[in-house]
C-alpha cells in the first residue's frame, strides 16, 4: 500500500504525523530561543507550561481521529521541543523529503526513525548541506509549490531565515514538472508582528480553491498579488497584523470540507462557516501558538486522497 500522496493542503487527509508534546524541556533562556514568538513569551514570562500543551495537543488529536485519520507521533526525546512535526520534513507526491532544518531543532529529527523505515529508500530525499528548508515554508497547490523563501545578505545572522534559494533550485530539479513560486517573506528575530518566521504564517489555502493570506508579510507586493491572482481576489480572506500575530493562517485541514481551527479567530471562523460554507473544528491552540507555530505547524501529512 501506499504511504505517501501529498499534493495539496486540503485534500481529504488519511494519515499524518502529530507532534509530540511529552517531555519538552525546561523553559528556554532568551539566547536559546529561535523564533520571534518565544522570544517575546520568555521575555514577558509566559512561555507555556508542558501540561497546557499536552491538554491542547490531546484536543487537536481527538478531533483527527474522529475524522478517522491515521495518526503516527515521533518517538519522545527527553527534554526535547517536538511540536512542530511541520518542519522536520515534508511529502511531495510519493516522496518524503527531509529537511535541513536549523541546527538547534535538528535533534528532533531521530525521533522519525521508525516512521521513515516504513517507507522504501528511493522515496526518501535528503538535501546537500548548503540547501536550508523546514516544512512550513513548503505549500503545495498541485502542480504549484508556493516556497517561503528568505534572500538577504544577512540569512545567515536570522534565527527565523529558515528556506534559503539553494534549497529551492534543489526541490525544482527533483521535480522538474511542479512549478515552484518563490516568495520572500519579512523576518525579524525578535518582534512577532514584523516578521514572518515560516510562509504557512502568511498564507494558508482552504477549501478548494481559497485561502487565508496576510498581506504584509510578503517583501515583494508582487507575490502577495501573483497569490490574489492564482486563487481569485473573491476566494482570498485577508488577515490583520493582529490576527497573523496569533497566527491565523495556520489553520490545518482534513478535508475540503473540514478545517481545524483556533477557538479565539472568532472572525475567520465565522468567515469560514458562514462566507465559505465550511466546518470549522475549534480547539484550544493558544498557548502552543506562544512559541510560534499552530495547527498547521504541529502536523506532518503522509497521505492526502486524491
Ligand atoms: N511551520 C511552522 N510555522 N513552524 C513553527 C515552528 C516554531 C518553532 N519554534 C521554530 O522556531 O522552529
Amino acid at each position: 500500500m501506499q504511504l505517501l500522496n501529498i499534493n495539496d493542503e486540503t485534500s481529504e487527509l488519511e494519515t499524518v504525523v502529530l507532534g509530540q508534546p511529552h517531555s519538552m524541556g525546561k523553559t528556554p533562556n532568551l539566547e536559546e530561543t529561535y523564533d520571534a514568538k518565544s522570544y517575546e513569551n520568555v521575555t514577558n514570562n509566559s512561555y507555556p507550561q508542558e501540561d497546557d500543551i499536552i491538554y491542547e495537543m490531546t484536543c487537536f488529536e481527538k478531533i483527527l481521529n474522529d475524522h478517522k485519520v491515521k495518526v503516527l507521533r515521533p518517538r519522545i526525546l527527553k527534554d526535547c521541543n517536538q511540536v512542530f512535526a511541520r518542519d522536520v520534513a515534508f511529502v511531495i507526491e510519493n516522496k518524503v523529503i527531509i529537511s535541513n532544518i536549523i541546527p538547534d531543532r535538528a535533534d528532533e529529527q531521530e525521533a522519525y526513525k521508525e516512521i521513515f523505515d516504513m517507507i522504501s529508500f528511493q522515496d526518501i530525499y535528503n538535501l546537500p548541506e548548503k540547501a536550508h528548508v523546514e516544512g512550513g515554508d513548503i505549500i503545495l497547490c498541485n502542480d504549484t509549490i508556493f516556497c517561503g523563501v528568505y534572500k538577504g545578505d544577512d540569512y545567515s545572522s536570522l534565527k527565523t531565515a529558515r528556506t534559503n534559494a539553494y534549497a529551492i533550485d534543489f526541490l525544482k530539479e527533483l521535480f522538474p514538472h511542479k512549478t515552484f513560486i518563490d516568495i520572500s517573506l519579512k523576518k525579524n528575530d525578535k518582534d512577532p508582528k514584523q516578521g514572518i518566521l515560516h510562509l504557512d504564517c502568511t498564507f494558508m489555502p482552504v477549501g478548494k480553491n481559497k485561502a487565508i493570506v496576510y498581506k504584509e508579510g510578503f517583501i515583494n507586493l508582487k507575490d502577495y498579488q501573483f497569490i490574489v491572482d492564482f486563487f481569485g481576489k473573491d476566494n482570498i480572506f485577508e488577515i490583520t497584523q493582529q490576527e497573523m500575530y496569533y497566527m491565523n493562517t495556520n489553520i490545518f485541514s482534513i478535508s475540503p470540507e473540514v478545517v481545524v481551527s483556533e477557538e479565539r479567530f472568532i472572525r475567520l471562523n465565522k468567515f469560514l462557516e458562514e462566507k465559505w460554507n465550511l466546518t470549522v473544528k475549534k480547539v484550544p491552540y493558544y498557548e502552543i501558538s506562544k512559541m510560534g507555530g499552530l495547527l498547521r505547524c504541529s502536523t506532518l501529512p503522509l497521505k492526502r486522497k486524491k
